[in-house]
């Protein structure tokens, strides 16, 4: 079992090893091809990619779920509920988190495991932090190798979680196959404020804590949301994207909420939308690198580091238009020696 990453000499690891135990379906060795991909070490990551490149032509068979909502919403509740409900019915989960904060609190949304109790001890799941350091487009690399990581080591329900910070519903978004909003009953307010842009990216707007007083006010909720659902761009082609209540802590609605879910994913396989967007997805995913490894490729070059603050101060002095600033730092960067 010790075989794979022993401490931290680097020639230990056994990348087409790992990955033979991964599709064996073992839960340990998952973890450690995990942690192989999180690393920042070059030569970790190319273990990794010889990895992923031997599991490949076993991932992509998941029903792929993104789950956001705002602080208070019952994000936890609501995923020990659904996936405990999923692993009832004989499905194996992986719950993954996308936290691009964790870098600077230093892990916060499914750091803390007792958040998820029930399911985390339920032998059908896989609970996995947010990776943490580096920088969002290093964070979104991880979750999507991760995500593979786990369809080859055969879960068939990948739930990928994230706070409702800065851009992390939409890279979420563009890794998942369907994307829900979670919200609370009774939210006149929240409705009012709630970004336009986040409601278009999900496919149902689910009301939680629908229990005991609450359920009369999330009816009406519900009501709300689907009137002002109706007027939006729709987040899939050909479907239309619904509110729908439950309560996470009595366990009501979830099923018919999963039922859902299998109507989106025939409904968009019948009709090519489901492969459509994860073609695009993965030629979204090559250009976000592309960008990043460019940018990372830009700013720590020697000569434009150098250069950098003298340019901005012309910028910022007035004394140099901003769009030849930009130009003469390219072309210093395209010299080569
Ligand atoms: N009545 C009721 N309370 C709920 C329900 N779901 C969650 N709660 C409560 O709401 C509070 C917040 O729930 P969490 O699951 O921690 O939700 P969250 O704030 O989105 O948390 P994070 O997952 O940390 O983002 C907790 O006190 C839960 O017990 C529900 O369906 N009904």
């Amino acid at each position: 079992m010790g075989r794979f990453i022993k401490k931290s000499n680097h020639k230990d690891i056994d990348a087409m090893m790992l990955a033979e135990d991964i599709l064996q379906g073992s839960r340990i060795s998952l973890a450690r091809g995990i942690t192989l991909v999180e690393s920042n070490s070059e030569h970790h990551f190319h273990e990794a990619q010889k990895m992923l490149e031997k599991l490949l032509p076993e991932t992509g068979r998941a029903i792929r779920i993104g789950i956001t909502g705002v602080p208070g919403a019952g994000k936890s509740t609501f995923i020990e509920a659904f996936g405990s409900y999923l692993c009832s019915k004989g499905l194996k989960v992986a719950v993954l988190a996308v936290d691009p904060t964790s870098s600077l609190t230093g892990g916060s949304i499914l750091g803390d495991k007792t958040r998820m109790e029930r399911l985390a001890r339920n032998p059908k799941a896989f609970i996995r932090p947010s990776p943490s350091g580096g920088k969002l487009g290093g964070v979104h690399r991880k979750t999507r190798e991760t995500m593979l990581l786990c369809e080859a080591a055969g879960f068939d329900v990948i739930l990928v979680e994230t706070v409702g910070v800065g851009q992390s519903e939409v890279i979420v978004r563009d890794m998942v196959d369907f994307f829900m909003l979670l919200v609370l009953t009774g939210a006149g307010d929240e409705l009012q404020g709630m970004k336009k842009g986040i409601m278009e990216l999900a496919d149902a707007v689910i009301i939680n804590k629908a229990d005991g007083a609450n359920e009369i006010v999330a009816k009406k909720t519900r009501g709300e949301y689907n009137r002002i659902l109706h007027f939006l761009q729709p987040a899939t082609k050909g479907w239309e994207t619904k509110a729908l209540m439950c309560s996470s802590l009595k366990e009501t609605g979830i099923s018919e909420i999963w039922d859902m879910i299998l109507t989106f994913e025939r409904t968009t396989k019948d009709s090519g939308v489901f492969s459509d967007r994860r073609r695009l997805q993965m030629k979204e995913w090559i250009h976000s690198m592309i960008v990043d490894q460019l940018q990372m490729s830009f700013f720590h070059d020697t000569r434009i580091k150098s250069l950098l603050p003298k340019i901005e101060n012309e910028v910022i002095s007035g004394t140099r238009p901003v769009a030849a600033a930009v130009d003469e730092l390219f072309n210093v960067y395209y010299q080569r020696d």
